[in-house]
């Protein structure tokens, strides 16, 4: 179907005898934001790696984009736009430099990079802090920007690897006004996160156990389904029963 971004069969991913992803099968729609839950150790980061062209599967298959992850690692990466804690900005360039330095690895031309560069100052309202360097800015606003820079290029797919770690939910929730715009405009969002308040803001969520889908459909119909008040008495009620944990 034209309107599925991200397609995977069985897709599994062994380290020797362990299976970290094991036969996960899902789709994920244009413009949907999708969550990728799981407790810590349940193989979502493994999942991720393969989705983004840069772990190969041991055995299943996935397209992404429209790309095999076999075969087309390199068209994968030029149509997804990543963001993690642990990857993230650099603290000794200034806001104005982060942009155009990761605008120029996505692929934006000068032009474009002074363009947008600006445009994306102003919408951020960081037109105080654009020569300042980025380690002077609270941690809220890092996460805002390079969200911002992740889509700079307009890729299909931005994915999340816990973006917001570390802060509070309403700088959360501003963040999460960024991830709407984007899916707006047609960027289909996976996001990984432990936060409860963020997985109820995703169209559908996934929830992993022990390297399994275990449950997949929107908030509202996990809680009827596992008859529970709160995505976190869902998340509960599964990750309970999980064997791994690091
Ligand atoms: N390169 C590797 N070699 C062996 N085992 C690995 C490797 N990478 C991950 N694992 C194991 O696979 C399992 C899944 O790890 P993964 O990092 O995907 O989990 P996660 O759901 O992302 O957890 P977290 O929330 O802690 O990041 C863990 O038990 C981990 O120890």
């Amino acid at each position: 179907m034209e309107n599925v971004v991200i397609k995977t069969d069985k897709l599994t991913k062994r380290f020797g005898d362990f299976i970290a992803a094991n036969e996960i099968t899902f789709e994920v729609k244009k413009g949907e934001i999708f969550g990728f839950l799981g407790a810590n150790g349940a193989g979502k980061t493994t999942a991720m790696r393969m989705l983004c062209g840069l772990s190969m599967p041991s055995s299943g298959t996935a397209t992404i984009a429209g790309f095999n992850v076999y075969k087309q690692t390199e068209d994968i990466k030029r149509n997804i736009g990543y963001m993690s804690q642990k990857f993230s900005l650099y603290e000794d360039l200034t806001v104005l430099e982060n942009i155009r330095f990761f605008g120029g690895i996505y692929g934006l031309s000068n032009r474009e990079l002074k363009s947008k560069g600006e445009e994306l100052v102003e919408q951020l309202g960081l037109q105080k802090e654009a020569k300042k360097l980025v380690q002077a800015l609270p941690l809220g606003w890092k996460q805002k920007l390079s969200f911002s820079v992740a889509v700079l290029h307009q890729p299909k797919i931005v994915f999340l690897d816990e973006p917001t770690g570390g802060v509070d939910p309403v700088t959360r929730r501003q963040f999460w006004d960024l991830i709407y715009e984007a899916s707006a405009k047609g960027i289909t969002i996976f996001v990984t996160t432990h936060y409860m308040d963020e997985a109820e803001y995703c169209d559908r969520l996934s929830i992993m156990v022990d390297g399994k889908i275990e449950a997949l459909d929107s908030p509202a119909n996990l809680k009827k389904q596992f008859k529970a008040a709160s995505m976190d008495d869902v998340f509960y009620q599964l990750a309970r029963g999980a064997k791994r944990s690091d």
